[in-house]
């Protein structure tokens, strides 16, 4: 249809309101109308064979259609093409013909009014060239710098006379806002047109520069960028052709069953919060760093062995029959260990859950390689149950423990959730090694993390920061393990039930090895009983020269590379058939030697003396020092003592101060420093003299290892008395025991260490407080009683009167 198949102007037209576009005459748009008028319009124009008036809506009044949301000037069309769309929408192709103007609305169920072409004015043609000339040049520079104007249409401006026309086709490439271009559309003066025009694209060529300037800048960064891109997106396309993307979704499908399967295994807490992440999953974009997280936290929780128990029932008597096959002695820690578990299996019998029945936990506390992780291995075995160990020595972060948030780069569950995991079963035997370690150098709080789970009340809902919801813990079986009992928090302390383990002499390290390590050591190193022999004092020579420890840790490791050598000259050497260790060539199958503990001085000395002492690894002979210095009575102290340890070295040197003025310690004149006259007019002395006179200078040897303690109070008595009266002390005397200022012995800890260290160090006669004396001989081993004589002391005066060389 033609704007001359209408030759009477004004005609009343159907009007289409445009809410997007801003359409001009001698274009061909698509419109899509929503708007029922609209649609009834475009209806009316076909149906009828009219034109129709397009216009836009007034910025902010789009949506409505009335007349006064429309501009008044607009487009005269005609539809070449209606379509219906599924969604409800009419799709008209639109042509439009000539600028068209509402002069009057007409009535009817949609706009509709009386239209009227609106004529340009004449103009100076002139004036006009110059004008379009001056456009046409900024054009070609706009178009050289954006991207906007294709080259073609600077062709048709080129081409084109038509200054309206040109003016229209310009407005519509500069994508300007509705009411910028309705100005510039309604002006009827073509020169102020084209100026209008002429300022718009000017402007555009200054912000275009800027763009290019800025987009120059970022270019490279830019480039790189796009580059992955599409090198990603091209990626996708093939693995999308190949197929491969499918691995994604059945991933996903996999996930899924598994939480299906596990599902009445879990509690809901579990089920809502890991399908809440697995859907979190299926929605993300596979390549985006959450996904990865989401990806590692469903394949950690899907391992949790959720509802998986060992299905075995507790029984005493396997327990008390594993612990015997791997283990030599012990018999107190294996008669308590068997009493603890007949109290669960009692408790089982009669259906008294754990927490009723007190639910402790066993602590093995004692000096390294005596045998702690050893016995809780047997335990898991009689109860055929896994073992999960955890070093809390090693902890540096409570969260360790508990798992880190997801959001933490690099999360991960908590020890006890791995170690439930890698133990496929939520009833493990867990073993706390090195309790007494923990809270040191730990960040947060690690008291009140191992409290939850060693609660019997809580443990049944821990929950691990990282997997975000409870798991049971309560079927599990807690066993820790310590050196230093002192050293576990009280809190944790109290839950705990102690299993003492102690240094081995070194004739049970003599059995232990016989019948354990080495049989056991030949097995692992492929050698035939036969073919390896080991004679006694070898072994003998092994434990005393060759280690130095409580347990038979490095023991083992020596026999083990006894085995080491002798299996290489078996291969070697076809012709040998059997190695056979003897004292003679030991030194050549072993490297240097470390004496134990080093021999006591067997030269009687004045002011050395040697002190029992115990530590976390094992018990010790500390040889004391003391010296006197010309002086006003001073006590100096070196060799890192402690607060209690300086405080029984002031108790001590009060305690010999009274001894010497009540007489009781003989002090002759000759050791008390006289001055000139004293001995020119031969006055007597004060035996007190002797104190004031000298400072006194005490020293524990190794002093860089921190020693604390009151035990060590009759060993400082004994060195003050010897400086002071001059006696020597008979070395191969070893003594420990606190003394109070009017000069009692009280008990001392430790002290089967400590006599078992008496004993390797070659002591004769030991000195304990009587009370040790009555109490606990029983438990020291009859080698250790046989070699040396053990004296209980009550007071300073037992002391002395075995201390010094007659
Ligand atoms: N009484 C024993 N009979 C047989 N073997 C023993 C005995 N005591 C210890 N062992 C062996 O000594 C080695 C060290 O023991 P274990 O690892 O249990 O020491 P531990 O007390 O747990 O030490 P730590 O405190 O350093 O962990 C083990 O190989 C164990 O088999």
């Amino acid at each position: 249809m033609q704007l001359s198949d209408y030759d009477e102007f004004p005609a009343t037209l159907p009007i289409v309101v445009e809410d997007e576009l801003f359409l001009y005459p001698f274009m061909i748009s698509p419109i899509f109308l929503t708007d029922q008028k609209d649609i009834d319009a475009a209806t009316d124009a076909m149906e009828n064979n009219s034109l129709l008036f397009v216009t836009s809506s007034i910025p902010g009044k789009e949506g409505s259609r009335d007349f006064d949301a429309m501009y008044r000037v607009g487009v005269v069309g005609s539809i070449m093409r209606k379509v219906h769309i599924p969604d409800g929408r009419v799709k008209i192709l639109f042509q439009g013909l000539a600028r068209g103007k509402i002069l009057e609305p007409a009535e009817g169920d949609f706009n509709r009014a009386l239209i009227d072409i609106v004529k340009h004015d004449g103009y100076d043609q002139l004036k006009v060239d110059a004008l379009m000339g001056v456009l046409r040049d900024k054009i070609k520079i706009l178009s050289s710098l954006s991207s906007h104007f294709p080259a073609d249409l600077v062709r048709t401006i080129e081409e084109n006379d038509e200054p309206n026309r040109i003016a229209d086709l310009v407005s519509s490439m500069l994508k300007l806002e509705k009411e910028v271009a309705y100005v510039l559309y309604i002006e009827p003066d073509i020169e102020k047109r084209l100026l209008g025009l002429i300022d718009v694209v000017t402007s555009e060529i200054e912000s275009a520069k800027v763009q290019r300037e800025i987009r120059t800048k970022v270019h490279t960064k830019i480039e790189q960028t796009n580059k992955e891109y599409f090198l990603k997106e091209q990626l996708k396309e093939i693995q999308h052709e190949l197929g491969m993307d499918t691995q994604r979704e059945e991933e996903i499908a996999a996930f899924r069953e598994k939480v299906e399967a596990l599902k009445p295994h879990m509690n809901e807490d579990a089920f809502k919060e890991i399908s809440k992440q697995l859907d979190r999953l299926a929605r993300m974009h596979p390549d985006s760093a959450d996904a990865n997280v989401l990806q590692s936290y469903l394949e950690w929780v899907l391992e949790l062995p959720f509802g998986k128990l060992t299905k075995k029932n507790l029984s005493v008597k396997e327990v008390s029959k594993e612990l015997d096959k791997d283990h030599y002695s012990l018999e107190k820690p294996k008669e308590r260990i068997v009493e603890f578990f007949s109290v669960r299996e009692l408790a089982e019998l009669r259906g008294i859950k754990q927490k009723e029945a007190g639910g402790v936990i066993l602590c093995f506390a004692g000096p390294p390689g005596v045998g702690k992780t050893s016995l809780a291995n047997s335990i898991a075995t009689a109860l055929g149950r896994p073992l999960v160990r955890i070093a809390l020595g090693g902890l540096e972060d409570v969260n360790e423990l508990r798992g880190h948030r997801r959001t933490y780069v690099g999360a991960m569950p908590g020890r006890l959730v791995q170690g439930l995991i890698e133990a496929k079963s939520m009833d493990p035997v867990i073993v706390l090694d090195e309790i007494d370690k923990v809270g040191r150098s730990m960040r947060g709080d690690p008291t009140a993390a191992l409290l939850e789970i060693l609660d019997p009340e809580q443990n049944s809902k821990y929950r691990d920061y990282y997997l975000n919801f409870n798991i049971d813990l309560s079927k599990a079986i807690f066993i820790a393990t310590a050196n230093d009992v002192g050293r576990i928090p009280a809190p944790l302390r109290d839950r705990m039930e102690f299993i003492g383990l102690n240094s081995y002499t070194p004739k049970e390290k003599f059995e232990i090895a016989k019948r354990y390590l080495i049989p056991q050591e030949l097995k692992k190193h492929a050698l035939k009983r036969r073919e390896f022999s080991i004679s006694d004092k070898a072994l003998k020579i092994l434990i005393d020269e060759y280690t130095r420890e409580a347990g038979v840790r490095n023991l083992r490791r020596r026999i083990a590379g006894l085995m080491r050598k002798s299996a290489r000259m078996l291969l070697e050497d076809s012709s040998k058939t059997h190695i056979a260790i003897t004292k003679k060539n030991l030194e050549q199958f072993t490297d240097k030697k470390v004496f134990e503990i080093s021999l006591v001085d067997k030269k009687p000395q004045v002011g050395v003396v040697s002190g029992l002492a115990w530590t976390a690894v094992g018990g010790d002979v500390l040889t004391i020092e003391a010296i006197k210095i010309k002086g006003k009575g001073m006590l100096q102290l070196t060799g890192s003592l402690g607060d209690v340890m300086k405080e029984s070295v002031r108790i001590a040197h009060s305690v010999v101060k009274i001894l010497i003025d009540e007489k009781k310690l003989e002090i002759t004149p000759s050791c008390i420093p006289h001055t000139l006259k004293e001995r020119e007019e031969r006055i007597s002395v004060d035996p007190s003299e002797v104190y004031k006179r000298y400072d006194l200078h005490i020293h524990v040897p190794e002093g860089a290892t921190p020693k604390d303690g009151p035990s060590a109070g009759i060993t400082m008595v004994t060195a003050i008395a010897s400086i002071l009266s001059g006696r020597k002390v008979d070395n191969r005397v070893a003594m420990t025991g606190e003394v109070t200022l009017t000069g009692k012995v009280l008990p001392i800890g430790g002290l089967k260490e400590k006599l078992i260290a008496a004993y390797k160090a070659g002591v004769t006669k030991a000195l304990i407080p009587q009370k040790n004396y009555e109490r606990d001989l029983d438990d020291i081993p009859n080698e250790v009683k046989k070699n040396i004589k053990i004296i209980g002391v009550s007071n300073v005066y037992d002391v002395l009167k075995e201390v010094f060389v007659k």
